[in-house]
């Protein structure tokens, strides 16, 4: 094998992976080893940064496994706060170890994994990373945790991950729950403990998206620990079963497609079907007793009063379904179709999770390039570095670590369709003056490009800042400014819509199928006023449907935050204010490495740090 140093790790390595005496590593990471050196050919001591996907690889990648996703999503912000003060990352991966989501904590350690290419995109794929918590979890179906120098391959020593596989309504390898920490003061006690909550987290995922994918029909489950999950239909014919169910009854796609009859399996009395949601006794399929299960009936009912049909609604269906009943929403989108298909830009202005994404794709849908690309980019979300090569592509051999084909960049890309720029108000300066210069000229020049290439695209911005003011104090450019707001459409916070209650009722349905609301707790859901917005909403009900006992969402079931008496908006600004001094604090007041870390522009920093009244010592 070329290039391998003498290290102390390479030869423990390779005396494991001969199955030396006196090598103290567990059984299972020599086995990987092993793997790694005869089947995959790997080298422990090469360095370098893992395979990363461009953001529309990832988005093809993610499009098929969209609703899985969404129903990950809370369940990864749950788990990602849980572990934030350790400096655990979080991420969800496909079944080949692409991290399709990812959530960072907080300060330096975000800065460890940004580095390091922890993030959305990059590939720990066991065949080309060697042994590491994802990809080995991954090639073994297992949870397993990789710790510092269990990792084949020496530059990855300081990181420890653990990893629980996820799988799928029909039981197949559908990805895995990775929580990578690069704390060398923790312990593997406290590692094991981590990955308890996130093997407790992944089961309550395949459960949720079980129930999801099987809503239209009955759903059993088993005695136990809750993971088993039968659904049937009203002939008791059984339609779906997951991997526990298939494996405690033998069970196989083709008698699930022959729709083998529920009573070969389990016994049912009529309490089941009487007292949906309760716990009942079940008997196996021989009539002797089994233990206590629950049976959730199918949704065929509560739907929200259908929208009135508007017989002009026709391409605009989705951004109507959309508006709901709000007047203010409804005046938004009544705006939108008397531009019609004009290339206008637009600005859409909300709080987080309030749906400008939702909403942005739902323009382009209604729009005459639908059938071309919609590409979104975060510009809160990655570094300056990133968003410019990602946003403006770049040629072959352009800068160190571009990849040897370059990159068309994102623009390119929506050529033809639309471009949607979330957070707009945290792009660099120097990036929004090239912004600029591409809508001006319509033409974008890739780093290291010779000539300039022409495009078309329609711009759709989003931002839960005052940009006006911001343009006004010289944090954001003004010219910039002005072309983005071709149009400005406010989506208003979910505790503003006058349609609130039917976005409660919308969203239960969707996300609690196979539970009634308790008054109570309808009440506290009508009086909360959600600043986390409709993803909070969603977060909330997915999480209630899982922990409700008997088919009834009670208000002790409901997640829901005190807000200490605070408005919304000072409840924000306080949260803001202590991470931002925090930030500073870890940054001994250097107020660009504070901006780096929090990934705003020196000027956005400065900017908060005067309207927060946040005091710059020294
Ligand atoms: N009108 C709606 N009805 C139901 N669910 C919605 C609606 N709008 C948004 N959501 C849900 O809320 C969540 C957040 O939506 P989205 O990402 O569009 O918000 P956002 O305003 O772009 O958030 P952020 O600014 O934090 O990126 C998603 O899960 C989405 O499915």
């Amino acid at each position: 094998m070329a290039n391998l140093a003498a290290s102390n790790h390479v030869a423990r390595v390779l005396s494991a992976a001969n199955q030396m005496a006196g090598v103290d590593t567990e059984a299972r990471i020599a086995t990987s080893w092993r793997r790694c050196l005869v089947s995959h050919k790997l080298d422990p001591a090469r360095r370098g940064p893992p395979q990363t996907l461009t953001e529309a690889e990832v988005r093809h990648i993610a499009e098929p496994m969209e609703d899985l996703i969404q129903v990950a999503i809370p369940e990864l912000e749950d788990l990602a706060r849980v572990l934030r003060d350790s400096g655990y990352c979080v991420n969800l991966a496909d079944p080949n170890a692409t991290m399709l989501v990812s959530r960072l904590p907080e300060g330096d350690y975000a800065r460890m994994f940004l580095e390091w290419k922890i993030y959305t995109g990059s590939n720990f794929a066991e065949t080309f990373e060697g042994t590491n918590g994802l990809g080995t979890a991954l090639a073994e179906q297992r949870p397993i945790i990789v710790h510092g120098d269990e990792h084949f391959r020496e530059q990855w020593h300081m990181f420890t991950c653990a990893v629980s596989p996820l799988f799928d309504h029909a039981g197949r390898l559908a990805g895995a729950v990775n929580i990578t920490s690069c704390r060398s003061d923790l312990g593997r006690g406290a590692h094991e403990l981590a990955l308890a909550v996130t093997t407790d987290a992944t089961r309550r995922i395949e459960r949720s998206f079980f129930r999801r994918r099987y809503r239209a029909a009955w759903i059993a489950t088993l005695p136990g620990d809750g993971h088993g999950m039968l659904a049937y239909d009203d002939d008791r014919r059984v339609v779906g079963a997951c991997r526990t169910a298939r494996s405690v009854f033998g069970l196989t796609d083709a008698m699930i497609a022959d729709g083998i009859d529920l009573t070969h399996l389990i016994q049912l009395d009529d309490r089941a079907t009487q007292a949906p949601g309760e716990s009942i006794a079940l008997r196996r399929a021989d009539g002797t007793p089994w233990g206590r299960g629950r049976v959730a009936p199918p949704v065929r009912t509560r739907s929200p009063r259908p929208l009135p049909r508007d017989p002009s609604m026709g391409q605009f269906s989705g951004l109507h379904k959309l508006a709901g009943r709000d007047p203010v929403l409804m005046k938004g989108v009544k705006r939108l179709m008397t531009v019609g298909n004009l290339d206008l830009p637009i600005l859409l202005h909300g709080e987080t999770g309030a749906g400008k994404d939702v909403f942005a794709r739902a323009i382009h849908a209604a729009s005459n390039r639908a059938r071309n690309n919609y590409v979104a980019l975060n510009c809160a979300a990655m570094p300056e570095s990133l968003i410019d090569a990602e946003l403006f592509g770049y040629e072959a051999g352009a800068f160190t670590g571009a990849r040897r084909e370059g990159s068309k960049g994102l623009i390119v890309q929506a050529s033809g369709g639309t471009l949607f720029l979330d957070e707009i108000g945290d792009m660099p300066l120097a990036l929004q003056t090239r912004l600029l210069r591409v809508l001006e000229n319509r033409e974008v020049w890739p780093l290291g490009a010779l000539k300039p290439v022409p495009v078309d695209i329609r711009l759709i911005s989003a931002t839960h800042r005052d940009l006006a003011r911001m343009a006004e104090d010289g944090s954001f450019r003004s010219d910039l400014y002005y072309r983005l707001r071709g149009m400005e459409i406010r989506l208003p916070a979910l505790r503003e819509r006058a349609d609130k209650a039917d976005v409660i009722a919308q969203i239960a349905t969707e996300e609690a199928p196979a539970c009634r609301i308790s008054e109570a707790a309808w009440a506290r859901l009508m009086s909360y006023p959600f600043p986390g917005n409709m993803r909070q909403l969603r977060h909330v009900l997915r999480l209630a449907g899982c922990m409700a006992e008997d088919g009834e969402i009670n208000e002790a079931d409901l997640d829901l935050p005190p807000l200490g008496g605070r408005s919304v908006e000072q409840d924000q600004a306080a949260s803001e204010r202590a991470t931002i001094v925090e930030a500073l604090r870890a940054h001994g007041g250097r107020v660009t490495d504070a901006a780096k870390a929090l990934k705003l522009s020196r000027a956005t920093l400065y900017r908060k740090i005067k309207a927060l009244k946040i005091g710059l010592e020294g």
